[in-house]
Order: C-alpha cells, then structure tokens, then sequence
C-alpha cells in the first residue's frame, strides 16, 4: 500500500465519487456503506458532499448510515465513513433529470479524488456512474472515466476498459468511439498494445502467472477467410501469432458469437474483444448484476460498476447496489494483490454474506440474552461457512434458475454464469474471508454536520 501519512491502519483507503446526484450512484454508495462491516475491510472516502448523502438517507429510509464530514482530508478517520465535500453551494436533487449543476459536481468530485491519488492520500478510486454529456466541460473533455483516468493516471502508457465478474475478464480494443470508426482504428499496434495491457494486468492485478488469453475477431465468422472482411488475415491473426511466438498463451482469432454462445470464456483468464458492443453485450448479460468496469494499465486503481446513472429508477430506492459493492471489493483486492498481499483474488458472493449476516442480526432479535451467541461469531461465518454459504448460494441459485424458467424470466434471470464451472475456486486462489474480524473497529459515532 501507498506510504500514507497518519495512516492508523493496514486497511486501503478506498476513494468513492460520488458520480452524477441525479442518478442512482448515491444511493448504491449508500447502500453499500451502510454496512458497518465495510469499515473493517478498508476506510472509504466518498468524494461528493455530506447533504448529498443524508437526503438520499432519507429517501431510503436508511436510519444506520453515519460518517464524518470534511471540507478539507487532512484528518480522514481509518475506522469511519469519511465524506469530503468537494462543494460548498447547496444543490437541489432532482432523481432521474439531467441537470448542468450535477455534471459540474460529479467533475469536482472526480477532480479532488484526482489530487488525492497523486498525494497518495487514498489507494485506489471507485467511481460511481457520471453521465458523459453533463459533465462536458472546458475541465473536462472525454468520453467518460476511462479517457479521463487514461489521460490523468497512467504515465503515458496505455490503459484497457476490462469488465469483470469472477473469472470472466472481457477488455475491449476500441472503447467510447463510433462503430463507423472501429475497423480503422483496429491497427497492428493498437491491438498489440492493447493486449500487453489485458495480459500485464492479469499478472500484476489478479496474480495469473501464466495468463490464457482469448482474441476475438472483428467481423462476423472472423472473416469466414476473408469473405466476410480481412482484419483478421491482416491485423488480428498476426498479432496473436507475434505473442504466440513470444510463449504467451495467447489464442484467436475466434467468431465471437460462438465464442460467447457456448462459454468457450471459461477456459480463459482474459477476453480481448475488438469494440464495445462485442463485449459488452455478452458479459452484461452473463453478469450485469455483480460485474465490475476495472480500468486496466493505469499506475492508480480504478474500479466502478458496470451500470450507468440508471436514470429511470433513481430517486425510487430500488436500484441494485451489487455491483457497486463488488467493484468496491475488488478495488480492494487489486491493492493487495498489487502489494503482494494475497497473491489471486476469490471470495464468496459478499451479497449472500451480508444476507446470512443480516438474516442471523433478526434472529439474535428473538432471542434471549446469551442466546446463540456463537451464531455471531463473524470470523465463523467468515472462515468456517464459508463453503456452506457457498452450497446454500449454488441451492439458490440452481432454485431461482428453476423457478425463473417456469416464470419466463425476470432482469437478471437469465445469468448464464449460475452453475458454471469456472465459478469454482482454483486451486492457487487464495481463500481469504471478505470482511475481518469485527474488533477491528466499526464506526459508532455520528458527525454529520449538516
Ligand atoms: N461508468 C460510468 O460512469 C457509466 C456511465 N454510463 C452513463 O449512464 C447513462 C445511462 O446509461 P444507460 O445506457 O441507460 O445504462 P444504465 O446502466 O444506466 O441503465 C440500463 C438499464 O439498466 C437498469 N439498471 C442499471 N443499473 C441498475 C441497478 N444498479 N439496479 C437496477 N437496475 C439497473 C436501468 O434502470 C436501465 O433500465 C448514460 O449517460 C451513460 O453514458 C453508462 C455506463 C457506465
Ligand atoms: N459501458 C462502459 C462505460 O461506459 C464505461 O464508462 P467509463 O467507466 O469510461 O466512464
């Protein structure tokens, strides 16, 4: 971890932007959050502005939720929620409407995160979802996060948009431009730089020694030889044999509906997808509910959901804060495995976690006191159940899946992902419980000032 100063713990200090108010960002950030057993995994620090928070608090009806407000960071609490405030103006929230005034505070909010990572002041940034019109600025001029973080954070190397869910690792060629502009913008050097990033990252951010890479084609049968277009014959293929020959277990071109259709991206560490859609499309719905937009090559780490401001249901207390958590988690992750701290990344679903947690607080409800205290041994859960959460999950599932065939689907009942092999822990993963032990401190103390 970064050498911070008055760092009272070996926790990462995780940045959190508040992304556009108007959208469901603060309400997942809250939701996340509010679970007291996040600040035993690491110390967050949402970028944004306290009122911000606590109108969404009572929006949701969520009483638990507290954190300590700063103008300035000069003393971020290593066992609290800390909140600094990025603006002073009062802003009106208006769930579901595009408005200037929280595009420009979703810039500030990106902005003093910014200086932050530069004085190592936070680990890493998770940010919540902007809207790429609003925040349109003289400050700020890209297509979205991934541009900024690019053009900010990464030495002037290159970076790659990688969506991730368990071992399922898709990073595509080409990001926020034009489908007219791709084919020109699919070069030998693009594609080779590209695919250094995907395979640096799964050695140096998920721990895989020995990555397995697959390459998809551009057109449709990869060209069908030529027939259907020739990047393949003259761009693609090249390129994976060049990395081929260098010993990297780099394979393709591949269809990339077949590749996908059948789960051939289970017998991979990585996917390099050569545009947007051909990647996205899939993995959005193999796992749009719990996958991560990990900006890969930059010296920072960045991590957010793979949603957007969702603009539709915001301000309505229904949006899904999975995902959120999960690039919350995995933020986390990349730090440790980057310091050599676990050396691979697997854990179990952190929702299910907090459900069995959640579940056994209503049962010690019931009881009388010295009751089941056992039952409340988180490290138990943690260590112990572990496995059995991981059984009763798979029974869920394999249930859910059941009852959703005979319903004809809900939004995100068609996961492919549900029983799948590759879900499996391999066998150099490290088995690490998601949240320590509970002494090591939960805030209890509430200094909001607003
Ligand atoms: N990283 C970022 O900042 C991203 C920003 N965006 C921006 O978000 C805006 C809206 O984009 P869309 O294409 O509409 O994608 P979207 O992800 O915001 O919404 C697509 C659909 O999924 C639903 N949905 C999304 N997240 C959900 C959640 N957590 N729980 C329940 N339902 C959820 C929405 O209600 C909507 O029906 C655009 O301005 C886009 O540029 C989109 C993706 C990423
Ligand atoms: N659909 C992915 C996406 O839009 C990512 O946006 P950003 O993280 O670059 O802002």
């Amino acid at each position: 971890m970064k050498d911070i100063k008055n760092r009272k713990s070996d926790k990462p200090r995780i940045g959190i932007t508040i992304g556009d108010y108007n959208g469901i960002g603060p309400e997942v950030i809250v939701k996340v959050l509010q679970d007291k057993r996040i600040t035993n995994i690491c110390t967050p620090v949402v970028y944004g502005s306290g009122r911000i928070l606590t109108k969404y608090k009572r929006i949701l009806g969520i009483e638990e939720f507290t954190y300590h407000q700063y103008n300035n960071n000069s003393y971020l609490h290593d066992q609290k929620i800390n909140v600094v405030n990025c603006w002073t103006e009062v802003q009106e929230l208006e769930p579901g409407k595009i408005t200037d005034e929280a595009g420009k505070c979703a810039y500030l909010s990106i902005a003093r995160a910014s200086e932050d990572l530069n004085t190592n002041t936070i680990d890493a940034v998770v940010t919540a979802p902007i809207n790429k019109a609003n925040i349109q600025s003289e400050d700020f001029k890209h297509a979205g996060h991934t541009e900024y973080y690019q053009e900010n954070h990464a030495d002037g190397g290159d970076t790659l948009m990688t969506l991730c869910a368990g071992d399922l690792r898709v990073g595509v060629v080409t990001g926020h431009i034009p489908l007219k502009d791709v084919s020109a913008a699919i070069t030998k050097e693009v594609v080779t730089s590209k695919l250094k990033v995907l395979i640096n990252s799964l050695k140096k951010d998920f721990g895989i020694t020995k990555p397995k890479v697959a390459v998809m084609g551009l057109n449709p049968h990869a060209g069908e030889d030529g027939l259907l277009g020739d990047e393949e014959i003259n761009v693609i293929g090249p390129v994976v044999k060049e990395f081929k020959k260098r010993g990297n277990l780099v394979f393709g071109p591949f269809p990339a509906d077949g590749f996908f259709g059948t789960m051939a991206f289970k017998n991979y560490d990585g996917v390099l997808c050569m545009y947007h859609d051909q990647g996205l499309i899939p993995f959005k719905l193999h796992a749009f509910e719990s996958g991560v937009n990990y900006t890969a090559g930059l010296t920072i780490v960045r991590t957010s959901p793979d949603h957007g401001t969702a603009y539709n249901i915001a301000g309505k207390g229904v949006a899904d804060e999975t995902s959120f958590r999960e690039a919350l988690m995995q933020a986390v992750d990349i730090v440790k495995v980057r310091d050599g701290e676990i050396t691979n990344m697997i854990r179990p679903n952190a929702k299910q976690l907090l459900q069995d947690r959640k579940d056994q607080i209503k049962v010690q409800k019931t009881l009388k006191p010295g009751e089941g205290e056992e039952e409340f041994d988180l490290s138990e859960l943690e260590a112990g159940e572990r496995k059995e959460a991981q059984v009763t999950k798979q029974q869920k599932m394999l249930e859910n899946k059941a009852k959703n065939q005979q319903q004809g689907g809900g939004r995100f009942d068609r996961r492919p992902n549900q029983n799948k092999e590759h879900w499996k822990p391999r066998k150099n993963h490290q088995d690490r419980p998601p949240f320590p032990n509970k002494s090591e401190g939960a805030p209890t103390e509430e200094k909001n000032n607003d």
